[in-house]
């Protein structure tokens, strides 16, 4: 079964690697929209795959990384798309927690999923 968390943070970027005029290339900001999804069997006696309190703890330390944060100068984000947040978010999860897919919202409408793909 799969469980899942949300989170949400506030963050100004821009995209340095868009065409001439792009209005991404501008400094804008978004309240991102991060959900964690952990996969795992339901414990017999527990009753679950795992307490979201620890899935909350995992993630914590990262959004205190980016919450109100200039992305572009977190290291491993000079080029902060949603693609490369939520592998950037995987990569410092996957081994406190059995993901199976992180998905990054930047706006009401527009959003990656990340499940772990090597590209
Ligand atoms: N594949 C991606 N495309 C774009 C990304 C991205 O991370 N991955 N990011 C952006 C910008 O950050 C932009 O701020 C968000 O894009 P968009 O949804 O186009 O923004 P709007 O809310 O302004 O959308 P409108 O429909 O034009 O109002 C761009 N592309
Ligand atoms: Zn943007």
């Amino acid at each position: 079964m799969e469980i899942f968390r949300e989170f949400t943070f506030e963050a100004a970027h821009r995209l340095p690697h868009v065409p001439e005029g792009h209005k991404c290339a501008r400094l804008h900001g978004h309240s991102y929209r991060v959900t964690v999804h952990v996969a795992g069997e339901v414990g017999t006696e527990s009753g679950w795959v795992m307490d979201f309190a620890d899935v909350k703890a995992a993630i914590v330390p990262l959004m205190e990384q980016l919450d109100h944060h200039y992305l572009n100068e977190v290291p491993g984000l000079d080029n902060p798309t949603s693609e490369v947040l939520a592998r950037w978010i995987w990569q410092r999860l996957i081994d406190a927690l059995p993901l199976s897919q992180v998905i990054v919202r930047e706006t009401c409408t527009s959003g990656c999923v990340y499940r772990g793909e090597e590209d």
